[in-house]
């Protein structure tokens, strides 16, 4: 692909990389040519709404789950009844706290709670309560990579800043109802707490805004803090866009919502760009407004002017005093206790392995590439399986790799199973593994015994072996009698070997592994239809 042209239908980023999505992995492939510094480039800033994976609600006790009898899990706190009052719920803390930790954000000791006003139908209140004078984490960086290269195995690293992270409420529902002209509302998500990452504008297209999210994805998953499933609402990205020079002053941004998946952000994005670029050249201006993104024309279109909405009168919340959290038990104040407080060592201490740590690591203990790593870390389970095969069996982790992520993978995708649910256990894939390892039967029988694991769930490999009769067959004299027929039935095969056009060899070596179902052992093979052809 070539470097970004403006005027053009797609856009094609230019100070990054150009890409393909290949399944969950996001590939580029190396700049072309340097931007010329008259064009416009895209500029794009992320606002990113993760839902906190607690139990109970932000400022209530009301149990957080989804898809649940609608408004059935309101208490008075989140339905604004007059005379209930917030109480913070100290799970939800901890979480953003963990998550500011591992984005390398600074913990504010002191943060504060104020309220955002706006009316609409499923913010019974009239307004949020949210963190805008000083929110729990600011100043930290997400560390995300990309596949590129000619042969799309080169790691590209890229640096996003994140300006904070704050707590705040969810707010309900609206559901539309067009056929009454009514509009429902349901208020169990109203007051689930979120925490709100705000990145900076310096990312330059769709797929990196993409791979930006799911790297987000990855670590929040592994840190356990939000489930980070985008269909079900619970990773909730805003794209702010806007086009500029190189050189010069940030163009006016629009902030694209509703967009619910990571290959439906980066079409949103660049589809935006371009868009842009296309009003600026007509001569026209870009309006800062608020606008959405319909995945089936994959355009964008206006929702409503933002100028106009954007007096929230905010004010400090005066039901919550400033949430304080401690660096650790020495510093914690006469009377309270470690359990009652949010102490930030612990959860330092804490800390799980984050998947870019992971991905080295498997690269480097292991010798794999490092496409393959990012195939193991994006799928959940994938490299406690990885590595729960290699601790059963003396097979190479580079011969095992390709097992895991080809055959297992492929087979887990097809029939849209996770790993945990899979019907081939890891010693079992290892029984199987060293059976082909101990050149007790072939590679291609291998695959036909894993798809017969597959098939049967429960039977073993040498179950299977057995049952089928599909042991290597290496008694020479059978050997020689089936590549004896091969070659009696195939005289002009054997006279073009015989002619030096050795190639024909591996012609009759298939055959005699059809005859055998795969079974024979290729190396005698070989030697054996050498001999005959000679
Ligand atoms: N010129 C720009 N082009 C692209 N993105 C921008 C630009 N200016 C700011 N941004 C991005 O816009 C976002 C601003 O988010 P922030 O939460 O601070 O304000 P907001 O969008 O006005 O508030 P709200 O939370 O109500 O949506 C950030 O992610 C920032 O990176
Ligand atoms: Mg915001
Ligand atoms: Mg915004």
């Amino acid at each position: 692909m070539d470097a970004c042209q403006p005027g053009r239908k797609k856009y094609l980023p230019p100070p990054c990389y150009t890409a393909t999505f290949l399944s969950d992995v996001v590939i580029l492939s190396p700049p072309v040519k340097k931007n010329a510094p008259q064009h416009l480039i895209g500029v794009v800033g992320l606002e990113i709404h993760a839902q906190i994976n607690s139990n109970t609600k932000l400022f209530s006790g009301s149990s957080v789950r989804f898809s649940a009898p609608p408004n059935s899990l309101v208490s008075f706190f989140d339905a604004s009844l007059p005379g209930t009052l917030p109480v913070l719920n100290k799970r939800c803390v901890e979480a953003a706290v963990m998550t500011g930790l591992a984005l390398n954000c600074s913990i504010n000791r002191k943060s504060l709670f104020d309220r955002k006003h706006y009316f609409y139908a499923d913010l019974p209140a009239g307004y949020q309560i949210t963190q805008l004078r000083r929110p729990i984490a600011v100043d930290g960086v997400l560390n995300y990579s990309l596949l590129g290269g000619k042969k799309r195995n080169q790691v590209i690293r890229k640096t996003v800043c994140i300006k904070q992270i704050q707590l705040e409420q969810d707010s309900g529902k609206s559901l539309h109802d067009d056929v009454r002209s009514q509009t429902l509302i349901d208020l169990n998500r109203a007051g689930v707490g979120l925490m709100e990452l705000v990145m900076e504008p310096e990312m330059s297209c769709g797929e990196e805004a993409a791979a930006a999210v799911r790297e987000l994805q990855l670590i929040l998953q592994a840190l356990g803090t939000c489930q980070g499933n985008m269909s079900e609402g619970q990773l909730r990205v805003d794209a702010n866009v806007s086009v500029h020079r190189p050189g010069e002053p940030l163009g006016t941004r629009t902030e694209v919502k509703n967009i619910n998946s990571a290959r439906y952000l980066a079409r949103a994005i660049d589809y935006e760009i371009q868009r842009q670029i296309d009003v600026l050249q007509r001569g026209g201006t870009v309006q800062n407004e608020t606008r959405t993104y319909d995945s089936k024309s994959g355009e964008t279109i206006p929702m409503r002017d933002k100028e106009g909405l954007q007096d929230y009168r905010f004010m400090p919340e005066p039901n919550l005093p400033p949430l304080i959290v401690y660096e650790d038990n020495a510093s914690l104040p006469t009377g309270i206790e470690a359990c009652q407080a949010v102490v930030v060592q612990k959860i330092r201490e804490g800390l799980p392995e984050l998947p870019s740590v992971k991905r080295d690591r498997l690269v480097q203990t292991y010798g794999i590439l490092p496409e393959h790593s990012f195939t193991l870390v994006n799928e959940d389970g994938l490299v406690e399986y990885f590595e729960a095969v290699l601790r059963a069996t003396k097979k190479e982790p580079r011969k095992v790799i390709g097992w895991v992520t080809n055959e297992l993978l492929g087979h887990l995708k097809l029939h849209d199973v996770s790993v945990s649910q899979s019907p081939i256990s890891p010693p079992a894939l290892a029984e199987l593994l060293e059976l082909q390892e101990t050149g007790h039967i072939s590679s291609s029988v291998a695959k036909q015994v894993f798809q017969e694991m597959w098939r049967s769930s429960g039977k073993t490999a040498p179950q299977i072996i057995q049952e089928q009769d599909l042991g290597l067959v290496s008694d020479a004299a059978q050997l020689h009698s089936i590549c004896q027929k091969v070659v009696d039935s195939h005289p002009d095969e054997v006279q073009a070997i015989r002619n030096g056009n050795k190639k024909v060899l591996n012609k009759l070596m298939g055959l005699v592994q059809k005859e055998t179902k795969g079974r024979a052992d290729p190396v005698s093979v070989r030697a054996i239809l050498k001999e005959l052809t000679s």
